[in-house]
C-alpha cells in the first residue's frame, strides 16, 4: 500500500512517535510524505521515504495529485487546527481529494491508530482490487 504521511509543525512530534511505534508495520509498504515530515521521520526511524516539497511550497497538491489518479492508499496528516497556515486552500483541497476518491485518511492519532491496525489486520485490502482492476481497464 502506498501511504503519506503530513504533519504541520505543531503535530510532527506527534507524527515522529506513531512512525516509531507503528515502524515494523509501515516498514512494509512505500511511504510517501510532504518534504520536513519525510525529512523528520526518517531522522529518528529506519523508515525510508519518498519526499515530495514542503507542505507551503506544493507538497499537499504533489500528494493530491497521487490521490487524483487514484495512486494513494491512505493519508495520515496530522493537522495542527490551531495554527493558520499560509497553505490552508491547498490543504483544504488535498482532504477535499481524499473525500472525492474515498481514500481512508487520518487526521489525528486516534484516527491513525485504527486505520494501522486495520490495515495490518487486511481491512484495507479493498485498495487491491481498485488497482487490479484499473490495471484491466488500461
Ligand atoms: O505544511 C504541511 C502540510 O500542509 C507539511 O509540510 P512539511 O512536511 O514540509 O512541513
Amino acid at each position: 500500500m502506498k501511504i503519506a504521511f503530513i504533519a504541520h509543525d505543531g503535530k510532527k512530534a506527534d507524527l515522529v512517535n506513531f512512525a516509531k511505534a507503528y515502524e515494523s508495520i509501515l516498514s512494509k509498504h512505500e511511504l510517501y510524505s510532504t518534504g520536513t515530515t519525510g525529512t523528520r521521520i526518517m531522522e529518528q526511524t529506519k523508515l525510508q521515504l519518498h519526499r515530495f516539497k514542503s507542505g507551503p511550497l506544493g507538497g499537499d497538491q504533489e500528494i493530491g495529485a497521487l490521490i487524483a489518479k487514484n495512486l494513494m492508499d491512505i493519508v495520515i496528516f496530522f493537522r495542527d487546527p490551531l495554527t493558520p497556515q499560509p497553505h490552508e486552500p491547498d490543504i483544504l483541497a488535498l482532504l477535499r481529494l481524499c473525500d472525492v476518491y474515498s481514500i481512508p485518511l487520518a487526521t489525528n492519532m486516534g484516527t491513525a491508530e485504527i486505520l494501522i491496525h486495520g490495515l495490518e489486520r487486511g481491512d484495507l485490502n479493498w485498495r487491491t482490487l481498485i488497482h487490479e482492476k484499473e490495471n484491466e481497464n488500461k
